[in-house]
């Protein structure tokens, strides 16, 4: 506990995979003011992405400080920092100057596929699932960490003599912020790595053996709500948990049956499960959530690894929109796709196909094919993706969700609210309070220090600002959706690989 007397704020630092942002809640956890800075993404190779670790610290220092600047506040107003970060992210850092000794290797990235299918072949796969909940797919950290091991020179060894550190994106900032001196990590980031075990809690043994990565490398693992460290200027770090998790406890997701879905680079579908680690059959990820206190919750997860980043592949590589935010008035010019589907499996497909030899793909195309229609089947994808995953999660949970809340950056985008609500045959719910990822870490912070005595006191904060209801009739929307299912499984296994046909 931190004396929060006179400390009448809370900082979210929200570190996602595009942007680094800052966000000051006060007692009522509304939101006083906002920072953002984007920062560079780096694609080496087809299907690699990386970002640099010092910059990433760089923006997410500087709004904090822009963030408290902006709102006239000073450091000693803070009862507690919570932090929410882009998942899986690996980041090999020097113990001794600070400086991490490769660039970060992006949830995204692709390289550690060959390694995924040495460890199928060595018959690994189950007992993955098994153990870390995860399927095996390169998706998550412990490939990545092989990757750098197996290719900074000398690097192994210097982690087994203790002389490098491993971490997510959240462990990688607090040794930042707490000038090295505490490393650490949550249960929700460390249910990520593919070297965790979900049912005990533990960093597992064999995992490690396989993957060979020195346990000298690794963090403590701490539950998501307690105090951590402080900063050099002296706030209480409070809060960790991946951006994901904290979304769903930022809606207030706690109980179990109840689910969300974020719309940000990629798409993320948590359903609460309580204390039952469900083992899916359908593809979706089992993972740590954060349970009413921020105890350790079980959830299912379907990842979608392209939703936000499709706009942005639009904006930036084809330069056919200046702005995510045109994409709706181009998509409403069109009373539909003309019969055009975009798969964008940019970096392989997740849930619940987990391929990642698929590659993306424009389908459809006649002369009279413009560039609206492409925008719109970009923003259509997203839906779509969504209603892939909806479905293997409901075959899973033997449960059909009467709504579906949302948030993220993308839920600003009405076309694609009101086509999923179609696609889905269910009701979209759109929150008032959007910064629910922000919003969690800073519940999560706010319950370790006191500042909030539990998320009771909190509830009133869940207010809906738009309803979608499905308006598409059921043969519309199945036909729809059956191009899609076709347009996906053209994409499948694109790549050459070892033991394609
Ligand atoms: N109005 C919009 N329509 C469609 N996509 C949008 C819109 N606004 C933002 N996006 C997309 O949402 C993503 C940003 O959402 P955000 O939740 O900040 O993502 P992240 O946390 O992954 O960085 C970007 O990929 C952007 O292209
Ligand atoms: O940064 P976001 O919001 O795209 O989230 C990334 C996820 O945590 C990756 O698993």
């Amino acid at each position: 506990m931190t004396d929060t007397q006179n400390k009448n704020y809370i900082i979210a630092l929200d570190q996602g995979t595009t942007s680094s942002r800052a966000i000051i809640f006060d007692r009522d956890a509304n939101v006083v003011c906002t920072a953002q800075r984007e920062f560079v993404q780096h694609y080496p190779q087809a299907g690699w992405v990386e970002h640099d670790p010092m910059e990433i610290f760089a923006t997410q220092s500087a709004v904090m400080v822009e963030a408290l600047a902006q709102a006239g506040l000073h450091h000693d107003q803070v009862a507690a920092i919570g932090i929410t970060n882009q998942r899986e992210t690996t980041v090999v850092w020097d113990k001794i100057t600070g400086r991490p000794i490769y660039n970060a290797i992006v949830w995204q990235c692709r390289r550690s596929t060959e390694i995924c299918q040495q460890l199928k072949r060595d018959g690994h796969e189950q007992y993955i699932s098994d153990t870390t909940g995860l399927v095996t797919d390169p998706y998550f950290s412990g490939t990545k960490l092989k990757w750098i091991l197996d290719n900074v020179e000398g690097s192994r060894e210097r982690a087994r003599n203790g002389e490098l550190l491993f971490g997510t994106i959240d462990s990688w900032l607090i040794w930042k912020f707490t000038g090295g001196k505490t490393h650490v990590t949550d249960y929700t980031n460390a249910s990520r790595t593919m070297l965790f075990n979900i049912h005990t809690l533990e960093w597992d043994a064999k995992m490690l053996e396989v993957l060979d990565i020195p346990r000298e490398m690794l963090p403590e693992v701490k539950s998501s709500s307690e105090i951590y460290g402080r900063t050099k200027s002296g706030i209480a770090i409070g809060g960790i948990a991946g951006d994901q998790q904290a979304a769903l406890f930022g809606q207030m997701c706690v109980e179990p049956g109840q689910a969300k879905n974020t719309y940000g680079t990629g798409c993320f579908l948590l359903m609460n499960t309580g204390d039952k680690a469900v083992k899916s059959q359908h593809g979706m990820l089992t993972t740590i959530a954060c349970g009413p206190r921020g105890e350790v919750a079980y959830a299912l997860e379907g990842a979608v690894f392209n939703g936000g980043s499709t706009v942005q592949w639009l904006r930036d590589e084809l330069k056919i929109i200046n702005d995510a935010h045109d994409t709706e008035y181009f998509a409403n010019k069109v009373k539909d796709s003309n019969g055009v589907y975009l798969v964008p499996a940019f970096t392989g497909l997740g849930a619940p196909y987990w391929d990642p030899y698929a590659r993306g793909a424009l389908f459809g195309l006649t002369r009279g094919v413009r560039v609206d229609h492409i925008i719109r089947a970009a923003l259509e994808s997203i839906a779509y993706q969504t209603r892939d995953v909806l479905d293997a999660m409901q075959q899973d949970s033997g449960e059909r969700l009467k709504s579906l809340r949302v948030d993220g950056g993308a839920v600003a985008n009405n076309f694609l609210m009101q086509f999923q609500a179609d696609i889905l045959g269910t009701q979209v719910e759109r929150p008032q309070m959007r910064e629910t990822t922000a919003l969690g870490a800073a519940y999560l912070a706010g319950l370790a220090c006191g500042f909030w005595g539990s998320l009771e006191e909190l509830r009133g904060k869940a207010v809906i600002e738009r309803e979608f209801a499905p308006q598409l009739d059921e043969p519309a929307k199945e036909k729809l959706y059956a191009g899609w299912k076709k347009a996906v499984s053209r994409t499948r296994d694109w790549e050459p690989h070892e033991g394609a046909e």
